[in-house]
């Protein structure tokens, strides 16, 4: 089972669709399909990396509870919103307590920076303050960076 998660309205219900229908019917994106907060889970099957997987999509809105889900775990897809500077420290503090989760230890673990909107802060600045070298130095898993849109479908292609 591999799990997203996110602070709400990150775009995680997006990607899913997107890869899904990537997948399906090639390339060809179109127009992006309408999400609603996710209120509990969404569970969908995905071939990611050559291998059939299970993504669990744990809905922001349930962060007290997102530890519930992490036994059975085997790698994490964390979601952060680029153009959303408020959310920084809400998002790196769920990071950080995340990957000190004792089922967690071992997984392996996949940080994207979603979205294409206009934001004051470069995305390298936005890296710098969450601190995203001290945290891959620090933490126990194997830990990638990517940055893509769910919207336009640029970067699906690598988490694919
Ligand atoms: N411009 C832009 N908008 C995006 C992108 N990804 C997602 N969105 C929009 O962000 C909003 C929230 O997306 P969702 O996928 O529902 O967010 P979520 O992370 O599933 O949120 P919760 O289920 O509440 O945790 C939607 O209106 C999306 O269309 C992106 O790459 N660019
Ligand atoms: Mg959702």
């Amino acid at each position: 089972m591999c799990l997203l998660l996110g602070a709400t309205g990150v775009g995680k219900t997006l990607l899913l669709k997107r890869l899904q229908l990537c997948q399906r019917d090639g390339t060809d994106l179109g127009e992006p399909p309408v999400t609603l907060p996710t209120v509990g889970t969404n569970l969908t099957d995905l071939t990611l990396r050559k291998k059939r997987v299970t993504v669990r999509e744990l809905g922001g809105c349930m962060g007290p509870i997102w530890p519930s889900y992490f036994v059975d775990c085997y790698s994490v897809i964390f979601m952060v919103d680029s153009a959303n500077i408020t959310q920084i420290s809400s998002s790196c503090v769920q990071l950080l307590s995340v990957l000190a989760a004792e089922p967690l230890q071992t997984a392996s673990v996949l940080v994207l920076f979603n979205k294409d909107l206009p934001c004051t802060m470069t995305l390298g600045e936005m890296k710098s303050l969450f601190r995203m070298d001290d945290i891959i130095a620090s933490a126990p898993q194997s830990i990638t960076t990517l940055e893509l849109s769910a919207r336009s479908g640029e970067g699906l292609q690598d988490v694919l």
